[in-house]
């Protein structure tokens, strides 16, 4: 017999002289809604869930103490100096999210050509990670690897005449990826799409001894509008000077992103990442259905901004949106999701649990 969709062929051509003892009912042998009659039955046929195991969190740090502002563009979203941070990460572990991500505001001051503060051992980033894992050690903490939070141009890689070097870039982000390590990262997460960089890192890890660090590639990372409120977040929102399209991907490609993510398994990537999330949940698809990586995607600020601004104006339901927009990478076949959501999304599958 043959099957097709679950259903044998020869069934479905079979019509059914005898009818129905309800008068005007159609004569149907199969009808979908049963399966959704109630919520008992719906949860029984349920093909995907979403836990707190599967949110990874973003936190914006700022210089100071005891200090929380808030991001315009981001409703809900503040930069967190590094004792408010080590808070959210206590936040964290109770709600059982296994992991956050950090990203530093820099201080003006601080940015230069070259982006050196990425470097420095002792900067923000490098600070939040001793704090929390001082305190929280059960935690997971992921390092972003790029050059935009420190460089007076916003790029996140350095530059000559306008071009953007890549084997000199690898070479510093190398350096950033180890003082991170150094401090305690447990994973490193190379955003800057850079050619060659997660085999550097990699060979740069393991020649300091720092064998268990993994690896998440932003190894489909996009040019996208959707970066907007980052960028007002980590202060290179006016000072980027004009575009990353010569090392982000353009948004028309999905083989491409196949191609970019096999060299970056091939480099060593524990893990890999597709970035935006929902308008490229296709790439998503493909990724885990093409190399059965980890697979993670990312919630970006934008993404975060629409669901909020269109909530607070009382133009969608939030928290359903929320969690709507999460399950869907879930069906798309991520193993994960960064987003902004993370503890209000966490907090609700609680109440729910
Ligand atoms: N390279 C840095 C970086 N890491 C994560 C994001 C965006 C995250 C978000 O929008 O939430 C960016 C911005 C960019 O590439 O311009
Ligand atoms: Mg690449």
């Amino acid at each position: 017999m043959a099957i097709k969709y679950g259903r044998p062929i020869e069934l479905r051509e079979v019509s059914r002289h005898e009818g129905t003892a309800v008068p005007h009912a159609l004569d149907l042998t199969v009808r979908p809604r049963r399966n959704r009659k109630a919520e008992w039955a719906r949860r029984m046929v349920r093909e995907n869930v979403l836990t707190t195991d599967d949110l990874i969190w973003p936190l914006f740090l700022i210089d100071g103490n005891n200090k929380r502002e808030q991001v315009a563009s981001m409703p809900g979203v503040e930069r967190l100096s590094v004792d408010q941070a080590v808070r959210e990460a206590e936040r964290a572990m109770k709600l059982a999210i296994p992991c956050i991500a950090l990203f530093p505001y820099t201080e003006p001051s601080l940015r230069d050509e070259e982006g050196s503060e990425a470097t420095n051992p002792n900067n923000l980033v490098c600070q939040a990670v001793r704090a929390i894992k001082k305190e929280f050690p059960e935690i997971g903490l992921l390092c972003d690897v790029a050059l935009d939070p420190f460089t007076s141009h916003g790029h996140d890689g350095l530059i000559s005449d306008g071009k953007i070097l890549n084997d000199e870039t690898v070479a510093v982000l190398v350096r950033q990826a180890l003082v991170q390590a150094e401090a305690g990262c447990d994973i490193i997460a190379p955003s800057d799409m850079m050619d060659g960089r997660v085999a550097a890192i990699r060979e740069g890890l393991d020649r300091s001894g720092l064998l268990d660090v993994q690896i998440m590639a932003y190894a489909a990372k996009y040019a996208s509008a959707f970066y907007g409120p980052f960028r007002d977040a980590i202060g290179s929102a006016k000072t980027l000077t004009g575009d990353k399209r010569t090392y982000q991907m353009d948004s028309a490609n999905s083989d491409e992103a196949l191609r970019e993510v096999e060299l970056d398994i091939a480099e060593g990537a524990d893990m890999v990442m597709v970035k935006p999330g929902m308008p490229y949940l296709d790439v998503v698809r493909r990724v885990k259905d093409t190399f059965a990586m980890p697979t993670f995607a990312y919630q970006v600020s934008g993404e975060y901004a629409m669901i909020a601004a269109a909530a607070n104006n009382g133009w969608l339901d939030g928290d359903r949106a929320m969690m709507e927009s999460l399950l869907a990478f879930k069906r798309a076949g991520a193993d994960g999701v960064l987003s902004y959501f993370a503890p209000k999304a966490a907090e609700k599958l609680r109440a729910q649990g």
